[in-house]
């Protein structure tokens, strides 16, 4: 079975689209996300146009602020504080990576915790570490919790999960999220031994690696249900460019019980909770 992550996420963004009329009717408040880009990447600009078109078709206002590629941290870190000053920014996500000469650690730092939709700074990651109320929680990851909980419904207690990746964005929030859900998790990574062996364990595996066709169908369990993050672009026989996962999808698909597409699995999803967290975001400032 495919999970179907672009259906999800429309189902989200209809419940979005009804809390957000509510919002402006009850509090005369509308939700509003700006997204900083540094320089340019065509990746993240495909990806920034989709997250401006779908905010505003929720209802919610949606600014875009382009910098150049030689825009210093100063300079960000002088854009930040009037984003964190507007109280008609709700929302502020800095695209990621930034360029080189800029300390990213530096600039998430410098977001007020409760406009991060991006949900990475250590506010709101040692809110979630704690399991404590208020913290906006990193899109992705919430993603892959709610693809994951379409296939195998609410209840995970009990269930073996199994993260391929630690990093701040990803793995490590969504083991986090797994064992707030009572899953046993384990977490594996660049120097994980016999990692075929522990994906076999895995009643849900969660790649989050970023190397194309990765995940082998040996690793898996019959009727595991497996969450692709990996967003890879490669060339196809005929030397198209083409978007794929971390996941031997063909492959893989005939072993497992579910799985998420890529494009169209975790990826649309990002994007539904990155607006979700901006609703959350405009109730936590009013
Ligand atoms: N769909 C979406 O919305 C999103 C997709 N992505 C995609 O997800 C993927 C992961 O992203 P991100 O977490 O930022 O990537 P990072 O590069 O930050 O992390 C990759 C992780 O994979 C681990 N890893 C690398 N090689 C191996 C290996 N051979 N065996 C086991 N583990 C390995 C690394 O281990 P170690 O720590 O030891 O180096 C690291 O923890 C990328 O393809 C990215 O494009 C990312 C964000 C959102
Ligand atoms: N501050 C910050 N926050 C992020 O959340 C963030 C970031 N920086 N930098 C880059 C990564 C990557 N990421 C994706 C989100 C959606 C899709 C997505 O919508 N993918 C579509 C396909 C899009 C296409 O065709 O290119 C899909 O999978 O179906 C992809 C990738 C968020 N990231
Ligand atoms: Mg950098």
């Amino acid at each position: 079975m495919i999970i179907d992550g672009k259906q999800a996420a429309a189902d989200l963004r209809k419940i979005l689209t009804i809390e957000v009329a509510q919002l402006k009717k009850d509090k005369g408040v509308v939700p509003g996300l700006t997204v900083v880009l540094v320089g340019e990447d065509p990746a993240s600009e495909v990806y920034v146009r989709n997250k401006v078109k779908q905010t505003r078709e929720v209802g919610m206002i949606s600014n875009e602020i382009k910098l150049p590629n030689d825009t210093s941290e100063a300079q960000l870190l002088a854009v930040l504080q009037q984003l964190n000053n507007d109280d008609a920014v709700h929302g502020i996500l800095v695209q990621l990576p930034l360029p080189k000469h800029i300390d990213e650690s530096v600039i998430i730092a410098a977001i007020t915790p409760n406009k991060d939709v991006d949900g990475f700074h250590a506010m709101n990651s040692g809110r979630l570490l704690n399991g404590e109320p208020g913290a906006l929680v990193p899109c992705t990851p919430q993603g892959c919790i709610m693809l994951t909980k379409k296939h195998l419904g609410e209840d995970l207690s009990g269930l073996h999960a199994v993260v391929i990746g630690r990093s701040n964005i990803v793995g490590k929030p969504v083991a986090l999220l797994l064992l707030q859900e009572n899953c046993t998790v384990t977490i594996a990574h660049s120097r994980t031994k016999n990692l075929a062996e522990v994906c076999q364990q895995a009643d849900i595996l969660i790649a989050a690696v970023g190397r194309a066709h990765f995940v082998q169908a040996s690793w898996i369990k019959p009727g595991a249900t497996i969450i692709d993050v990996g967003i890879n672009r490669i060339e196809d026989e005929n030397g198209k460019a083409k978007l794929v996962g971390d996941v031997d999808f063909a492959n893989v698909a005939a072993v497992c019980g579910a799985i998420t597409p890529v494009p169209g699995g975790v990826g649309p999803m990002t994007i539904a909770c990155l607006l979700k967290n901006t609703v959350a975001a405009a109730r936590l400032n009013g």
